[in-house]
């Protein structure tokens, strides 16, 4: 099954994901979409200091929004936001730093920014693909740290914080290779599994989708959304898929390609007449399952992913605001 997934996968990708799927997919969009001043508006970026999460962070600074920058690295963070500074002329662009892969660092994060700060839009971008299995200080696997824990406290956290917003949102920069995967609730961190980086990449970015569905379900006042890219050239596949670079480079899409539907979901009007809970490629919602794939969860199975992550999240919680 892995194989036919994967084979019907790639020739979709090669249609659908690349520049030329990009520009073949830009021809109905409606320029005016992004035609908006969202002065006022608040907006958080995971990874906001480089690829797609900088494009995304630029073109809002632009439209004159209030930037929160979460990064790792602090030098890496400053940088990034006196580039964005300079190309946007907006001051308004924040660093805070936050390694997503630790759980109480998110929790101690979110407790101050709640307090300093308001949120009108989460942009959750921050993703890694890490090709060996490494375990996090707290003994978690890194990529379902970073990918899926992480963002599950980050957005868990700051859901009080969007639900007293206008017109609030959350969009989820997923990855269309979730598609190649079927939820395993059995085995979230490859403990039993072999471990491949880009299945367990692919397995975090399914998780991503089933959150996003779920968390559209659960606060209903919030739009919520996930998204993908497309293959866009970035430090990170530059950096984790050498070989998939090599032979796609020419054919992958800028950074602000891959930003596009991100900003789009952030920022137009239009995006809100959608559904929560949906995945979008190019602006427009797209199915979650290759036809024949066999991938459909069952909702026990979605259950359980929300209640493992809500343990594991509840473990991390600093004793000082335990619910
Ligand atoms: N580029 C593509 O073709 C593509 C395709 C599908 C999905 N995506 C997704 O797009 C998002 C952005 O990736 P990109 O391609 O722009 O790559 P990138 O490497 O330029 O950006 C990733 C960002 O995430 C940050 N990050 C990683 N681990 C972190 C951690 N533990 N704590 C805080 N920040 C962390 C990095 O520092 C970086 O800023 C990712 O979620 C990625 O999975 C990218």
């Amino acid at each position: 099954m892995s194989l036919y997934r994967n084979a019907v996968w790639f020739v979709k990708g090669l249609r659908e994901y690349t520049k030329g799927g990009y520009e073949a997919a830009s021809k109905r969009f409606v320029a005016a979409d992004l035609d908006v001043n969202v002065a006022g508006r608040s907006f958080m970026i995971t990874g906001g200091n480089s690829g797609i999460g900088k494009a995304v962070a630029t073109a809002i600074a632009i439209r004159g929004g209030t930037i929160h920058l979460v990064c790792r690295n602090k030098d890496r963070g400053e940088k990034a936001k006196n580039e964005i500074i300079e190309e946007s002329g907006n001051q308004n662009v924040f660093v805070h730093v936050l390694d997503m892969s630790n759980p109480k660092g998110i929790w101690e994060f979110t407790d101050q920014f709640k307090v300093e700060h308001r949120l009108n839009v989460l942009i959750n971008n921050a993703g890694c693909m890490v090709n060996q299995r490494e375990l996090t200080d707290d003994g978690l696997e890194k990529n379902f740290a970073t990918n899926t824990l992480g963002m599950y406290i980050l957005t868990t956290a700051l859901i009080p914080v969007l639900e007293v917003a206008e017109d609030p949102r959350v969009v989820n920069v997923s990855s269309g290779g979730m598609l190649v995967q079927k939820l395993d609730v059995t085995d979230l961190q490859f403990e039993k599994k072999a471990f491949e980086g880009t299945m367990v990449y692919a397995q975090n970015k399914r998780q991503q989708i089933i959150l996003t569905e779920q968390w559209a379900k659960l606060h209903k006042g919030i739009h919520i959304s996930a998204m993908h890219p497309g293959w866009a050239d970035t430090p990170a596949v530059r950096l984790s898929m050498p070989d998939f670079y090599q032979k796609m480079k020419n054919k992958l899409r800028t950074e602000a390609q891959g930003a596009d539907t991100v900003l789009w979901l952030a920022v137009a009007s239009s995006a809100t007449k959608q559904a929560s809970g949906l995945f979008f490629q190019d602006r427009t919602p797209v199915a979650t399952h290759l036809p024949l794939a066999s991938t459909h969860t069952s909702e026990g199975d979605e259950e359980k992913l929300m209640q493992t992550l809500e343990e594991l999240a509840q473990k991390f919680k600093p004793c000082s605001n335990k619910s």
